[in-house]
């Protein structure tokens, strides 16, 4: 049986909701996967960081309320997150990124990333900032490193967008995607047509766990304009900045105009899309749109969000599923670590077989 020993980095909603993904499923995990998972350090803003080589005992840390753990107290534990040197020095085999988005350059994300692949440690992330911002170069220092940066998260928390279009559309030309990427956004806007106004729909969307830190990023579009980023560089094979892309978000739509759109069969969605030309550009692009009814995208509610790929050989393929939610994007986070499993399972397997040792 492997075992993967986990370095958590940030210890909010997302994180939180891994740890008690291990602590509660753990064995379960470990006889249907074939591996142990193990978190042997945290870091933290504001908690600060926790390290216990032989497993954190993860228990006392999930009874507690979110904002009073305070890891300065407990043996191995600091006031400090000391970031860099639990990334680079404690014994870790996968180091989970999973602190703030930042839209502007991605730190200390990306800072974080960097230091993880450079020690040779695998990488998953829900952190949208290094994805969006340097994933090819971060892609390339993986490889250099022989281990895997991993981010199925930041397109549609655990709903496997990514990977869908990357390992199940062989031999498909997908010449464009449009979708509805933000759960914070699109849950607002459902309740702002049931009545509620603007901030109290932002802070229901805080509470359940679906905004970022700085909600703004939601409402203004930032959050979709990486996502769209992400998608088309990953699945198009652009080399976009955020800069070529258009982006507005839903704050320019007053609560009057979604309510009249609603009685009149219309819904505004925030709608995030990117489409290659003929001359292989692409073109990418964030803007509310009043949609019709029947349209596909229409009926995506709440924190439920949906990608639609556009392909030459099997027209619109749409995955949906939730786009935020810490547990659902605590999945992701165990599905990287699945893929991590695999990826390194058949490689070794294949230079064992090229050896002639099995
Ligand atoms: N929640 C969701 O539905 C989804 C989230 N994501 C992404 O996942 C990431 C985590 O999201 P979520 O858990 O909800 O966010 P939270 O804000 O709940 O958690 C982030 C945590 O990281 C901590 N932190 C911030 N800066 C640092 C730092 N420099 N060192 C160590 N810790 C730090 C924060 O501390 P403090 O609170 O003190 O600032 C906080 O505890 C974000 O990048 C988000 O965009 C992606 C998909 C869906
Ligand atoms: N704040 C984001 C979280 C996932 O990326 C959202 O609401 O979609």
């Amino acid at each position: 049986m492997s075992r993967y020993d986990l370095a958590l980095i940030g210890f909010g909603g997302v994180n939180r909701a891994l740890a008690e993904l291990v602590f509660q499923r753990g064995d379960s995990l470990a006889e249907e996967l074939g591996f142990a998972l193990r978190v042997v350090a945290i870091t933290d803003l504001r908690a600060g960081s926790l390290v216990d080589t032989d497993g954190i005992d993860l228990a006392p840390l999930l009874a507690a309320e979110p904002g009073e753990l305070d890891f300065a107290g407990l043996p191995g534990g600091s006031t400090d997150p000391r970031n860099e040197w639990v990334i680079r020095h404690v014994p870790s085999d996968v180091v989970v990124e999973a602190t703030f988005t930042n839209p502007a350059d991605g730190e200390p994300a990306l800072s974080h990333v960097r230091w993880a692949l450079e020690s040779g440690k695998h990488v998953c992330t829900t952190n949208k900032g290094p994805v969006a911002l340097a994933g090819q170069a971060l892609k390339a220092l993986a490889a250099e490193h022989g281990v895997s940066f991993e981010f199925e998260g930041s397109v549609l928390s655990g709903t496997p967008v990514l990977r869908t279009a990357q390992s199940l559309f062989g031999g498909l030309e997908i010449t464009g995607v449009e979708g509805i990427m933000n759960g914070t956004s699109n849950y607002v806007l459902g309740r702002i047509e049931e009545g509620v106004d603007l901030p109290a729909a932002i802070a229901e969307a805080q509470e359940l766990g679906y905004a970022e830190a700085d909600p703004t990023a939601d409402i203004e579009g930032h959050d979709v304009q990486l996502k769209v980023m992400i998608l088309a560089n990953e699945v198009l094979g652009a080399d976009l900045r955020r800069e070529d892309i258009f982006c507005e978000g839903i704050s320019t739509i007053t609560p009057d105009e979604v309510r009249d759109a609603a009685s009149k069969g219309l819904r505004w969605k925030l709608v995030g899309s990117a489409t290659r030309n003929e001359d292989g550009s692409v073109d990418a692009r964030v803007a509310p749109l009043a949609l019709p009814s029947h349209h596909p995208l229409a009926g995506i509610s709440g924190p439920v969000n949906a990608v639609s790929f556009h392909t030459d050989l099997l027209g619109t393929v749409t995955v949906s599923g939730p786009g935020a939610g810490r547990i659902e994007t605590a999945y992701a986070l165990l599905s990287d670590i699945i893929a991590i499993h695999q990826r390194h399972t058949s490689a070794t397997r294949r230079v064992l077989q090229e050896t002639h040792l099995v």
